[in-house]
């Protein structure tokens, strides 16, 4: 299986997962250092304070990405290091850093790919109401200009947002992730401002090409995930239909055709009213882009019942039970069902032909042993190579698909799981900060040598 000859091969990491030095050259305090540090929300109390030091080691690592033979990298950049408080001049020491991490991804012959907001939203903004408060998508919009001004003559893909489903329905609607908030119409009007700085922001990064990441799925009954040939109740389908509309189309509809779906309106309307929705907004959401960004970990499986009563994570879902699939899981307990990648990708490329796609982030967790200086994951190593097969098929099948960027480079800070959950194709030793090079992270290198599997 050989990918075409300018696929391009990549990992992705963030900010507040890998960089530590929270509060290093004038970095100021975001959502995840004020949720981190407050009990009960990260397991075993886990914070980003040091996380792999890669704000110090980054010419380390990018000498890995060098021997790993990666053509691009994905990071994000801190908003707190560049704007303290979200707002005003630059803090010149904080873009100095990514002015340096930029030079030397280019210097290892490796393309930086910048996404600017993956949720270390500066607290100062939070204060203000963060992304329910419509002024938080202005500050984005001049934030993004400021990176861009400075790095834009050696950066030419950029990300704007990653993720603006988790970022409005984790962290405003049921909590689970910073700010913490629990209220679904909170989580409807954040995602809102988060598709309209997207918006705002995405004109001002021109030349560049421009992409908005989403975590997307295909929507599937139980009896869809292992025969895509089931057919679904009327009352299963029209759950299939509602779900895919709140997760994947209530972005990418507003960013690449600029209309809402239905549902979306009618969850608004239901959930705190649509009078954040202004006239001219939608025009402002639809800035040209170039790229979709696909983050996929499994698929979304539902079928018509009772929804889970208060989930704010959920709102216009009352009627949709979320339902197991019958497939082995990683550590995350997430399904591994590596057709549902090829089945996403051909499902976007037909309903959204005018941009193309990236995988931007895939990959899985599991436990991980370091055993003679060596890390042999199989588990790991046989999900991405069932799901790069399925990248293949898409790509077969017609697909516009740019390239793959795996989950992690190294082992990270995730999220409200801390640092037991380990992504990376790269183990890394937190007490002693050792990378090791996981048999993953090996196979992947040959992937890369032969474009292909
Ligand atoms: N209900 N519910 N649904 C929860 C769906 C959340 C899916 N999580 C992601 O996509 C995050 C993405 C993130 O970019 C990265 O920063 C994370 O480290 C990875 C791994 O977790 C993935």
């Amino acid at each position: 299986m050989i990918f075409p000859e300018d696929f391009v091969w990549g990992a992705a990491t963030a900010s507040y997962q890998i960089e530590g030095a929270v509060k290093e050259d004038g970095r100021g305090q975001s959502i995840w250092d004020t949720f981190s540090h407050t009990p009960g929300k990260v397991v075993d109390g886990d914070t980003g304070d040091v996380a792999c030091d890669h704000y110090h080691r980054y010419k380390d690592d990018i000498g890995l990405m060098r021997e790993l033979r990666l053509g691009a990298y994905r990071f994000s950049i801190a908003w707190p290091r560049i704007q303290p408080d979200g707002a005003g001049p630059v803090n010149p020491r904080g873009l100095a850093f990514y002015d340096k991490l930029v030079d030397e991804l280019l210097a290892a012959e490796i393309s930086p790919y910048a996404t600017l907001y993956h949720w270390d939203l500066p607290q100062a903004l939070e204060d203000r109401g963060g992304w329910t408060n419509r002024d938080t998508a202005y500050r984005f919009a001049d934030y993004a200009a400021a990176v861009h001004d400075r790095l834009g003559d050696r950066v030419h893909t950029w990300a704007t947002l990653n993720e603006p489903w988790v970022s409005a329905y984790l962290g405003y609607g049921n909590g689970v992730h910073a700010p913490g908030r629990r209220d679904p119409a909170e989580a409807m009007r954040s995602a809102h401002h988060l598709l309209l700085g997207h918006g705002l922001a995405a004109r001002r990064l021109r030349p560049g090409t421009v992409m908005l990441v989403v975590n997307s799925a295909p929507v599937l009954t139980p009896a869809q995930v292992g025969d895509p040939s089931a057919v679904p109740s009327e009352a299963d389908a029209a759950a299939v239909h509602r779900i895919h509309a709140l997760l994947t189309r209530q972005f990418l509809d507003p960013a690449v055709h600029g209309t809402y779906p239905a549902e979306v309106l009618e969850a608004a309307a239901r959930n705190g009213g649509t009078e954040h929705i202004r006239d001219g907004d939608l025009a402002l959401i639809n800035a040209p882009i170039d790229l979709i960004g696909i983050n996929y970990y499994n698929p979304c499986v539902v079928e018509s019942g009772p929804g889970l009563p208060a989930d704010a994570a959920w709102p216009g879902s009352e009627d949709v039970r979320f339902a197991a699939a019958d497939a082995p899981t990683t550590a995350m307990g997430w399904p591994i069902v590596p057709d549902g990648l090829s089945r996403l990708l051909i499902r976007l490329s037909h309903d959204y032909p005018e941009v193309g796609l990236m995988v931007t982030e895939n990959g899985a967790a599991f436990d991980d042993v370091v055993e003679n200086g060596r890390v042999h994951d199989a588990d790991r190593l046989a999900y991405l190579d069932g799901h790069l097969r399925e990248v293949w098929r898409a790509v077969q099948a017609g697909a516009d698909l740019r390239g793959y960027l795996v989950w992690s480079l190294l082992d990270n800070f995730e999220w409200a799981e801390g640092y037991r959950r380990r992504f990376g194709i790269v183990h890394v030793d937190y007490p002693t900060q050792t990378r090791v090079l996981k048999d993953s992270a090996l196979w992947y290198r040959d992937v890369i040598a032969r474009n292909g599997l």
